[in-house]
C-alpha cells in the first residue's frame, strides 16, 4: 500500500501550480501526491516533463483527482456537452500519461459539484455515466490509465452514494481498468459499516481517499481507522490511500469543499506540514504500507 497527499490541503485554487509540492511531500515522507488534474491542459510540454523528472529525482508516484465542469461531462442530457466531455478527457488522459499517471479519480461519469436548482434524474444520468465512462475506458486504456469512479456523499452527486451503488456502476461499465474508488469523508455519511463497504467494493477498489468527518487530516478525529484498516487488508488492498484533507477556507476550493471556517486554528505552512507529516505516521500504522 502507497501513502499520498492531496497537494490541494495547502492550496486555495484547483488551478494552483503542482510542481512545486512534489519535493514538498517526498521531504515529509509521502510515496505519493495527488494533482488536479482540472487545469492540466492548461501546462505546456516542456512544464509536464520537468514535473515528470522532479517525481522521478524524488521518487514520488503521481496520481491525479478532477471533478469535471458543468460544461463538459460526460452524462450530460445535452449531446453536445457530452461531446465537450468525451473531448476533455481525451486531452485531459493524454497529458495526465506524460505524467506517467496511471490513476485518475472522482465523479468521472458526472459533473461536481452538483448544482441542486436544476431536477435530479438519477436513472438517466446513471444510463448516461455508464455509456461515457465506456466511451473513454479503451483510449484510458491504451495510455495505461485507470479510471477510478469515485462515490460521493448526497450532497455533491447524486447517481453514486454508495460502496454498492459504485459497484454495481463498475460492472456495468464492464471494462477492466475502470474500478470504484471510497472516500471515508463520504462513507461516513451514507454507509451502515465502513468494513462492510470497503469489503463490497473488494478487488474492484481501485483508490482510496482519507480524511476525518470533519476533513481534518486523518487521526486527528473519530473516524472506525481500526476498522478501515482491518477492512482494507482483508481484500488485500494494494493500491494507493491518499489523504485528502481540506481545512482551509477561501478560494474556489474552500467554496466547492463548503470550507466555512478556519480547520487549521491558524496553522501556518509549517504546521500544516507538521499536521501532514504525523498523519502519515499514524495512516501507516493503522491502515498499512
Ligand atoms: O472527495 C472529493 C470531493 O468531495 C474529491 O475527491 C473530489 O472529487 C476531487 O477533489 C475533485 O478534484
Ligand atoms: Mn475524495
Amino acid at each position: 500500500m502507497k501513502h499520498g497527499i492531496y497537494y490541494s490541503y495547502w492550496e486555495h485554487e484547483w488551478s494552483a501550480k503542482f510542481g512545486p509540492y512534489i519535493e514538498k511531500v517526498a521531504k515529509l515522507g509521502f510515496d505519493v501526491i495527488e494533482v488536479a488534474a482540472h487545469h492540466i491542459n492548461e501546462y505546456s510540454d516542456a512544464e509536464l516533463a520537468a514535473i515528470k523528472q522532479s517525481a522521478i529525482d524524488n521518487n514520488i508516484i503521481l496520481t491525479a483527482g478532477i471533478g469535471p465542469s458543468k460544461n463538459s461531462y460526460l452524462s450530460s442530457p445535452d449531446a453536445a456537452v457530452r461531446a465537450a466531455g468525451k473531448a476533455f478527457f481525451e486531452q485531459t488522459l493524454t497529458n495526465v500519461a506524460k505524467l506517467d499517471i496511471k490513476t485518475i479519480g472522482g465523479a468521472l461519469h458526472s459533473y461536481w459539484p452538483v448544482d441542486y436548482s436544476q431536477t435530479v434524474d438519477k436513472e438517466g444520468d446513471w444510463a448516461r455515466g455508464v455509456e461515457g465512462i465506456h466511451g473513454i475506458a479503451d483510449f484510458a486504456n491504451n495510455l495505461g490509465i485507470n479510471l477510478c469512479i469515485e462515490v460521493l456523499n448526497r450532497f455533491e452527486n447524486h447517481v453514486l452514494n454508495t460502496a454498492a451503488e459504485g459497484v454495481a456502476f463498475v460492472k456495468q461499465v464492464d471494462k477492466p481498468n475502470v474500478k470504484v474508488m471510497l472516500d471515508t469523508f463520504h462513507m461516513n455519511i451514507e454507509e451502515d459499516s465502513f468494513g462492510d463497504a470497503i469489503r463490497t467494493a473488494g478487488t474492484l477498489l481501485g483508490h482510496f481517499h482519507t480524511g476525518e468527518s470533519n476533513r481534518r487530516v486523518p487521526g486527528k478525529g473519530r473516524m472506525p481507522w481500526h476498522e478501515i484498516g482491518t477492512a482494507l487488508r482483508e481484500i488485500n488492498y494494494t493500491g494507493s490511500v491518499v489523504m485528502e484533507p481540506f481545512v482551509k477556507t477561501g478560494g474556489t476550493i474552500g467554496s466547492d469543499i463548503r470550507v466555512w471556517r478556519d480547520l487549521t486554528n491558524g496553522a501556518d505552512e509549517a504546521k500544516l506540514d507538521e499536521d501532514a507529516r504525523h498523519s502519515l505516521a499514524f495512516s501507516r500504522f493503522v491502515l498499512g504500507g
